[in-house]
């Protein structure tokens, strides 16, 4: 029997069965920027929130996509992978129809009402919009690469659960949101680990069917569980009160100075300036960045780093509120999929404890943002001791709970079951390590590696 224990009060309520599994805790390495010596972020781009490059928060990827580079770190040498069971979000995508009709009308503002003759203006006036509404958050090319090269990485980590003979043998699952751009994501990762890293040959179409079981399987059960969730759906989806403080924020003192900044060097008048506007303003200079690797469009003149930690607590206070700490039943929400994942995990212990086969050794599953959210709040992981409200962003910003530190495109959070043969003691044999975006995490709650789980079963939540 594999047991967790949980020393907080956030698991008692999910309902797995008992675990008990040693945690390879290792300090959790500093999310920060990594001095990657070739590597200078433009200087906004540590603001974009949940619009975030993953090379933001990993910029060894702009070197070298497929090189590992701190393997020796995240591999406990005595230890044998048995199982991987991953929560990936999608790799960069398109802005939605909601954003693209916002830059739309920001745009066709600044063309007709700027009465500015700068050079700025000139060049916002002549700047193409050329983002339409069927883009609506489809997965793009860089999209499609992130989702490949993390498909090497992980594979080039795990060489023993990614091999030919597991994928032909249907020993691989992968599992999607039903939205375009996480089955266009999967198809990629898919692709990336079959083409790319374990060598099949291209077929003329390029598609996967002589490949078994390489078809994603939809699951928003799990993969969109917020959907599915009523008590989320009444007390925070359609709750307009819910996000209170996002609101509230909007018309801070903090962004009344953006606004006031945007509408001088606009020459517009401040009162035509909404949030959402100088918001998606901001969001265009990083889709532009993330989208077509553009560092110096004239969209990110408007703002300097002041401005851009005003406008990350905008989003961040959104994704609090929405998905993360804010309400209680943001994690909750996300409790079957903790329990699908940690399932996963005793059904492998099991399955080793009787010298059988593991059934399915690679599980990965590509959901949203608001999928890895929940979860990671669920988990403990980047909670600060003060809420994020609307009047305490000049206290807040040393942060934990920095989206775009933690959810960029393409984060994933990956559990690894490994089975120690040098272990001293029962509890030793079998244990998990958790990483997030190739950074091992430990649980904010164990003082200790040790995890016992002394609770009876699930009271529901
Ligand atoms: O502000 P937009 O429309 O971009 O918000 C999106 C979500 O994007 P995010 O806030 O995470 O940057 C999108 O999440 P993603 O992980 O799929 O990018 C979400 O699926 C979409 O519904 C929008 O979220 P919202 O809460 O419905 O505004």
């Amino acid at each position: 029997m594999l047991n967790m224990n949980v020393i907080s009060s956030t698991y008692r309520n999910t309902g797995p069965k008992a675990f008990q599994v040693l945690f390879i805790s290792v300090s959790w390495f500093c999310t920060g920027i990594h001095n990657s010596p070739s590597y200078r972020s433009p200087s906004l781009s540590l603001y974009f929130g949940t619009k975030t490059r993953y090379e933001e928060i990993n910029p060894f990827v702009l070197d070298n996509p497929l090189l590992v580079t701190r393997k020796e770190d995240i591999l406990p040498i005595t230890c044998t992978p048995l199982k991987i069971v991953s929560v990936i979000r999608h790799g960069t995508r398109y802005p939605t129809s909601s954003q693209i009709k916002k830059m739309k009308k920001i745009h066709a503002l600044i063309q007709e009402r700027s009465r500015s003759s700068s050079e700025l203006v000139r060049e916002l006036q002549s700047w193409e919009m050329w983002y339409d509404v069927w883009m609506d958050g489809q997965l793009v090319k860089k999209g499609e690469q992130d989702m490949q090269n993390l498909a090497h990485r992980l594979a080039t980590l795990f060489p023993s659960l990614f091999t030919t003979e597991r994928l032909q043998k249907c020993k691989m699952s992968f599992v999607t949101s039903s939205k375009h751009r996480c089955v266009d994501s999967t198809k990629a990762f898919i692709g990336g680990l079959v083409h790319g890293y374990l060598g099949f040959p291209r077929t003329p179409n390029n598609v996967l069917e002589d490949i078994p079981c390489s078809e994603p399987v939809v699951n928003d059960t799990l993969m969109r569980f917020f959907d599915h969730c009523p008590k989320f759906l009444v007390e925070v989806e359609d709750n307009d009160t819910a996000l209170r403080e996002l609101d509230n924020f909007k018309k801070s003192p903090e962004m009344r100075r953006v606004t006031q900044k945007v509408s001088a060097l606009l020459d517009v008048p401040e009162q035509e300036l909404s949030a959402d506007l100088i918001q998606v303003a901001f969001f265009i200079c990083s889709f532009e960045l993330a989208i077509k690797n553009i560092s110096d469009s004239p969209w990110c003149e408007l703002f300097d780093e002041e401005d851009g930690r005003v406008l990350e607590y905008l989003n961040d206070l959104k994704q609090y509120w929405k998905r993360g700490y804010g309400h209680h039943i943001n994690s909750r929400s996300s409790c079957n999929l903790f329990r699908h994942i940690f399932n996963h995990l005793e059904e492998a212990v099991t399955e080793s404890k009787r010298s059988q086969q593991i059934s399915s050794p690679v599980v990965m599953q590509f959901g949203h943002a608001e999928t890895l959210l929940p979860l990671l709040a669920l988990l403990g992981l980047f909670k600060d001791e003060k809420p994020l409200t609307a009047d305490n962003f000049s206290m807040q910003s040393n942060r934990k709970f920095r989206s775009g530190q933690i959810v960029p495109y393409a984060s994933n959070l990956v559990f690894v079951l490994y089975h120690c043969d040098m272990a001293e003691t029962e509890r030793e044999e079998y244990q998990v390590q958790m990483l997030l975006n190739e950074n091992i995490v430990h649980f904010p709650h164990s003082q200790n590696t040790d995890l016992t789980l002394n609770r009876p079963r699930s009271q529901g939540y």
